[in-house]
């Protein structure tokens, strides 16, 4: 006879039926699901008295083996195996969760999926529909508490999967599951029933029920794919899979038996897609059982190891697997491929990629698994195979993935009587053994002193009582000083393959740990360097696991950017940072993220950055009063990005007077406010004003000029402020590359002021001059206040600013200004009061304008740093019509450095001074000079 030879009573007529509808030739004939497994007619059906009966008296259902399926010996002769096994590289495995399989229409898309797939053989592996395997032990829990709703609760089971066959299915096919099901689901009745009576249920019992979910969702997938013509048989794995328990709540495959039932299996069914039950199995004596935990999984990668399939595709519902839980991380990336003890690792430290055990049947083959999103296939997924050979090596590359586990205690013993004591550890560990207790991770420093470990925090308070106790005499007599425990705590792993023998993948971990200011409380590495643990106090966990992600994960260069004061500046910024973003993070590998604006009034903060698309709107409807230290303390206070940078874009005196502090906390500060480096040279107790007018605000300590300049050359904590002196114009660079390659200013004058520039270039006797002012406001030019530009203020900051930069120690009191603010106006309440009343002044300044034009002369609002005289000054002055001071158009600012080496033709810069573009994209400069000191590519 050829096939299973079979022992028990025959099975119904029914049940000789194979369950893709097909009939059984009776030399082959198969048994159905209930009597191959050894229970009788009787016990399924007859009831609970009969089943009473059949095993003794009911006094004894408590028993273990009361339940106990009678062992159905399925024998396989040998001289049947034939070689119907197909086996290699046309063979392709599918998994389908759960989830996949959620409802009919799910199953429909599986089907298409594997529909799709080119390979030569298919073989799929499906779960149950989501919930049903709930469902399932719910049902057997139900019965064997006695409660009656149990016979409910199966009602519900099987409406589920008469809709869902109903809605996928047609004709005789599905004729034939609904009899199948309507067949299985009253032995299940009577099976629950007797349960139900027994008030227990052995773990076969259980298993066999609960194993219905698959049986069900896999006929339904392979009666939707033979829908489409294609030919596809479905697979009982409990007829194939042979497995052995080994300890608690695992099996392992028996692979030599497995196989031979396989050959067995195909000899009768070669059908090129075979769908087959995940999840369940049978012992060596038939007796049904599952593969436990992520069963499926290992179902698929113990038959994809029969088949030496050329890939095992596992298909779920997320894009693959994330280099760190993504729920803590939302910058945690995709990984494209993982090396089998990657996956590994990352499983055994929590992360919910593969369950170690599935690994293990391919990875002796080599075979990958690949891991992809059933509902987003263009998403290529994780590929988990043998460490690719060429895969990139750079240090960051080295750590692939992080993963946490919480709730763990750390148990520190501690005694100098341990050192050099052999057995002690054994004797510890034997006493954690003996309560059960699972442990962790273990550290122990070489000098013996103390050993620590960790242990889930719900047994510590077992493992330290039978450490007391172990340990009572060793106590008592000071050998052991303390036994301790810290409870509260989590291990953050880092995972990588090439982490082995990679100098300076710890120091980076460390380093990123360190800067989050996270404190590690017990640390191991193996050998084998596959992972980096730390424990450290859970609620610093999920801050740890981000600083450690974004030190690996982002580019070095990544800088979270905080925008003080989204006006006219600030607010081009923005714009400029929105349109740049995008090509900067593509070619240079710098990535800004701005993680906060905040004007006067209001802020707007972010923990990974503000979508700069729609930045006004946002600001408008999702801030918060503003509160410049609570901004300042959300971008360092932010451990995902180790460079920051705030960017004052006001003119306030009040903001300036932070930069030393901000500075110091490693802030790095970029700004077109001239305040800071045209105040006060000294710290002194000083009256702080406000932007425009220089209006006393109140007296503080403000932390003054040089004192900001001494912190900047000490730290490498960077402030720029390239666009305070010709906006965009590069002076402040021109000259610090003067200085710094030893030349020697003499010399530094010209027009700075692009507002004055552009109200001479303009005021040529056809407009008067307040409305040139106007203009000049309307275009940009001018500062919040337009006073301080005609004041001569502004232009004297500029001039304070050079004159510093080139060595000098001047307060701006120390330079002569002339203002051209009438000095009626000086006392108005506000710019546009000022503005308001300027055009009374019209007339004298068309005179001034006439005079000058007489003689053959213009107008032009000068500065000048005389540093051989360590002067400054800051004056209206005519030039000829040729000079060219008189030359320029528009807002340009000109300036002429006379030094040792532009002695007889000064070095000039000219071009537009002021306005938004201009000046935004010289702040924008200076951020991405910033980015190129901290090691962007050039
Ligand atoms: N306009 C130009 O061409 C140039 C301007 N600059 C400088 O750029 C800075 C900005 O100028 P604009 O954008 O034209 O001025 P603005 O008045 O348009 O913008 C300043 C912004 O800062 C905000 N602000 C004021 N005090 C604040 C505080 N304490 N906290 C938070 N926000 C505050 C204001 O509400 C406003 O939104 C000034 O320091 C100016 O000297 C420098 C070079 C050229
Ligand atoms: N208001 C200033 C702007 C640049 O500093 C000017 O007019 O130059
Ligand atoms: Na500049």
């Amino acid at each position: 006879m050829r096939g299973l030879a079979v022992t028990s009573p025959l099975p119904p007529a029914s049940a000789a039926r194979r369950r893709n509808g097909t009939s059984i030739p009776s030399s082959r004939k198969s048994v159905s699901q209930c009597w191959k497994y050894g229970f009788s007619q009787d016990q399924l059906l007859g009831g609970s008295l009969r089943i009473g009966q059949s095993h003794g008296s009911l006094q004894g259902h408590r028993s273990a083996n009361l339940f106990r399926p009678a062992a159905v010996a399925i024998s396989v002769e040998q001289d049947e195996v034939n070689t119907y096994l197909p086996k290699g590289d046309m063979w392709s495995v599918h998994k389908f969760g759960g989830t996949c399989m959620g409802t009919p229409q799910r199953i429909q898309s599986v089907a298409d999926i594997v529909l799709g797939d080119s390979s030569e053989r298919k073989l799929i592996i499906v779960s149950a529909m989501s919930k049903v395997t709930d469902m399932m032990y719910n049902l057997v829990h139900k019965a064997q508490s006695r409660d009656d709703l149990y016979t409910i609760a199966l009602e519900e089971v099987y409406e589920k999967h008469m809709a869902a066959a109903k809605d996928l299915l047609d004709g005789e096919d599905l004729a034939r599951f609904l009899a199948q099901l309507h067949s299985d689901v009253s032995n299940l009745r009577a099976m629950l029933r007797a349960i139900f009576i027994a008030g227990h249920a052995t773990e076969s019992f259980s298993d066999f029920v609960v194993g219905h979910g698959e049986l069900w969702s896999a006929q339904m997938l392979s009666y939707a794919i033979k829908k489409s013509g294609a030919p596809c048989s479905w697979m009982d794995t409990r007829e194939v899979l042979v497995v052995k328990p080994s300890g608690s709540n695992q099996v392992d495959p028996d692979y030599v038996e497995s196989e031979k039932r396989l050959q067995k299996w195909f000899s009768r069914q070669p059908d090129e897609i075979i769908v087959a039950t995940g999840f369940i199995a049978s012992t060596a004596e038939n007796i049904p059982t599952t593969l436990k935990r992520d069963g499926s999984d290992f179902s698929a990668a113990i038959i994809g190891s029969l088949v030496r399939a050329r890939q095992v595709t596992i298909w779920t519902d997320v894009d693959g697997v994330f280099s760190a839980d993504p729920r803590k991380v939302c910058e945690a990336v995709i990984l494209s491929t993982l090396s089998y003890q990657e996956a590994w690792e990352m499983s055994y430290f929590g992360a919910n990629v593969l369950h170690p055990r599935t690994i293990i049947p391919v990875m002796k083959d080599n075979i990958p698994i690949v891991i992809r999103n059933m509902f987003n296939i263009s998403a290529p997924g994780t590929m988990i195979c043998k460490q690719p050979a060429n895969e990139n090596a750079d240090l960051d590359a080295c750590v692939k993935a992080f993963a946490t586990i919480d709730n763990l205690a750390l148990v520190n013993v501690e005694g100098t009587g341990m050192a050099g004591v052999p057995g002690t550890s054994s004797a510890i560990f034997s006493a954690v053994k003996d309560v059960g207790a699972n442990v962790i991770m273990i550290s122990q420093a070489s000098s013996e002193h103390s050993v620590c470990f960790a242990v889930p925090e719900k047994e510590v308070a077992a493992v330290s009582s039978a450490l007391h106790l172990k340990f009572r005499e060793a106590l008592a007599a000071g050998r052991l000083s303390k036994i301790e425990v810290i409870n509260g705590c989590s291990i953050l792993a880092a995972v990588g393959l090439r982490m082995a023998s990679t100098p300076g993948v710890s120091a980076i971990l460390f380093d990123a740990l360190a800067k989050a200011n996270i404190n590690v409380r017990a640390i191991a590495q193996g050998c084998s360097e596959y992972n980096i643990t730390v424990v450290l106090k859970q609620e610093d966990c999920v801050r740890a696991l981000r600083a450690a992600h974004s030190r690996f994960f982002l580019s070095k260069t990544t800088l979270a950017v905080g925008i003080i004061g989204p006006g006219l500046i600030g607010g081009t910024l923005l714009n400029q940072l929105r349109d740049q973003a995008a090509v900067l993070k593509e070619n240079l590998n710098v990535d800004l993220r701005v993680m906060g604006i905040t004007g006067s009034s209001i802020m707007l903060l972010s923990d990974t950055g503000i979508d700069l698309t729609q930045w006004n709107e946002l600001l408008q409807k999702e801030a918060e009063p503003a509160d410049l230290a609570t901004f300042a303390r959300h971008l360092s206070d932010n451990h995902l990005f180790p460079n920051k940078v705030l960017v004052d874009c006001t003119a306030d005196t009040n903001v300036a007077s932070h930069y030393y502090d901000w500075l110091k906390k490693g802030i790095h500060v970029i700004t077109p406010n001239k305040k800071a480096n045209s105040g006060p040279l000294d710290r002194v107790l000083a009256p702080f004003s406000s932007s425009h007018n220089d209006t006393l605000l109140s007296c503080v300590f403000v932390k003054k000029y040089l004192k900001l300049r001494t912190l900047q050359r000490a730290s490498y904590t960077h402030y720029f402020y390239e666009a305070t002196v010709g906006a965009g114009l590069p002076i402040i660079s021109t000259l610090r590359g003067l200085l710094e390659t030893g030349d020697k200013i003499l010399r530094i004058e010209g027009i700075f002021s692009g507002t004055l520039s552009y109200i001479f270039n303009s005021f040529e006797g056809t407009r008067t001059f307040s409305d040139v002012v106007a203009e000049a406001k309307e275009a940009g030019y001018t500062e919040p206040d337009p006073r301080d530009d005609l004041s001569g203020t502004d232009v004297a900051r500029k001039v304070i600013i050079l004159a510093r930069e080139s060595g000098l120690k001047l307060e701006l009191s120390d330079i002569p200004v002339k203002s051209l603010v009438p000095e009626a106006l000086a006392t108005c309440s506000s710019a546009d009061e000022f503005m308001q009343r300027l055009p009374s002044f019209d007339q004298d300044w068309a005179k001034q304008r006439s005079d000058a034009e007489a003689a053959g002369e213009v107008l032009r609002y000068v500065g000048v740093v005389d540093a051989v005289n360590k002067k400054g000054q800051v004056e209206l002055r005519r030039y000829k019509r040729d000079h060219p001071f008189a030359q320029l158009s528009g807002s340009d600012n000109i300036i002429a450095f006379t030094t040792s080496r532009y002695k007889e033709q000064p070095l000039i810069v000219r071009g537009p001074g002021a306005g938004a573009e201009v000046t935004a994209g010289g702040v924008f400069c200076d951020i991405l000079r910033l980015a190129s000191y901290l090691g962007a590519p050039s």
